[in-house]
């Protein structure tokens, strides 16, 4: 049977260190500061903004709240965005995705000042992802709490077969790309792609975020393999699932991520951690 990766034991230990940056801040007087934009009555979104203003208000994050109705103007948000980037008061600003469909999400993201991006979806810090800048840039955090989750684990990335399944701006392609950043032989494949257990039974790091539930089985995977489970389906019942099913891929593989209690709280962790990098990066020029 698999180890199983422990994202909340994890997500803790990053929380208790990111609250203790925030107190040696707060000594030099300095007070980090998130934003978060919800629009509409999705209720996962619902759910997901509130855990980010509770957890940032405990660790100490001046956190704000904004959230607009489902028919909000694209040029309301616009505003607000730009009154965010001059608030000296906000150091991370995000959009919650999704966004209803009237919105020009790109617009609203390229209107975020690149160093308050904190979830690392402008194009100049994907940009930089991309060209694996050495220089000090945010990352999606959701992937970014995955490599957190591999080192802690000391998964071996360099010289591994990595496939990613799923391509989305926000955890496939940031993922693909922090995995060949890391000297891993990456390939990323999607929900539609021809003979796929062919591709993931190569992987010897396995990350599933297509948003198909238990789209991966045991036959799919090869033994031994790392597997990372990004998808998040609530079913009748009201309990979690994932995009891997767990119950036949976990004999297989040597590692494997659970849902819930896997990759999840590692997002809001990052996000925190990442909130307070941002200030930090802001301070020190
Ligand atoms: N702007 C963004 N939008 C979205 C992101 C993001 O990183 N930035 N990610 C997801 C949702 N998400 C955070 O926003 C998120 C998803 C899951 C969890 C989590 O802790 N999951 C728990 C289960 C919680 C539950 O009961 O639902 C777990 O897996 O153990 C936190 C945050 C989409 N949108």
């Amino acid at each position: 049977m698999a180890i199983l990766i422990d994202g909340r034991a994890v997500a803790k230990e990053i929380n208790e260190n990111t609250a203790e940056r925030v107190t040696r801040l707060a000594n030099e007087g300095i007070i980090p500061g998130l934003a978060v934009i919800l629009v509409g009555e999705d209720p996962a979104s619902k759910i997901y903004t509130r855990m980010k203003d509770k957890k940032a208000k405990k660790l100490g994050i001046h956190s704000v709240l904004s959230v607009y109705p489902d028919d909000v103007r694209q040029e309301e948000l616009l505003h607000d965005i730009r009154q965010f980037n001059e608030d000296k008061m906000i150091n991370g600003i995000l959009i919650q995705e999704p966004l209803p469909d009237h919105l020009d999400g790109n617009e609203l993201l390229n209107a975020i000042d690149p160093h308050k991006d904190v979830d690392g979806f402008h194009p100049y810090n994907v940009g930089l992802l991309y060209s694996n800048a050495n220089e000090n840039y945010p990352v999606s955090c959701t992937p970014k709490g995955i490599m957190s989750l591999l080192k802690h684990y000391q998964v071996k990335l360099e010289g591994a077969r990595a496939v990613v399944v799923g391509r989305s701006i926000l955890v496939g392609k940031p993922m693909a790309a922090l995995l060949e950043n890391a000297n891993a032989t990456v390939t990323i494949a999607n929900r539609h792609t021809r003979n796929l257990s062919e591709i993931t039974r190569q992987a010897d790091v396995l990350v599933v975020a297509a948003g198909v539930k238990h789209l991966i089985t045991g036959e799919m995977v090869k033994k031994g393999a790392t597997v990372i489970d990004v998808g998040i389906h609530r079913l009748e019942d009201k309990t979690l699932t994932g995009d891997v099913d767990f119950e036949s891929v976990a004999p297989i593989a040597k590692m494997i991520t659970p849902v819930p209690g896997g990759v999840g709280p590692m997002t809001i962790a990052t996000l925190m951690e990442q909130t307070v990098d941002l200030t930090e990066w802001s301070h020190n020029g």
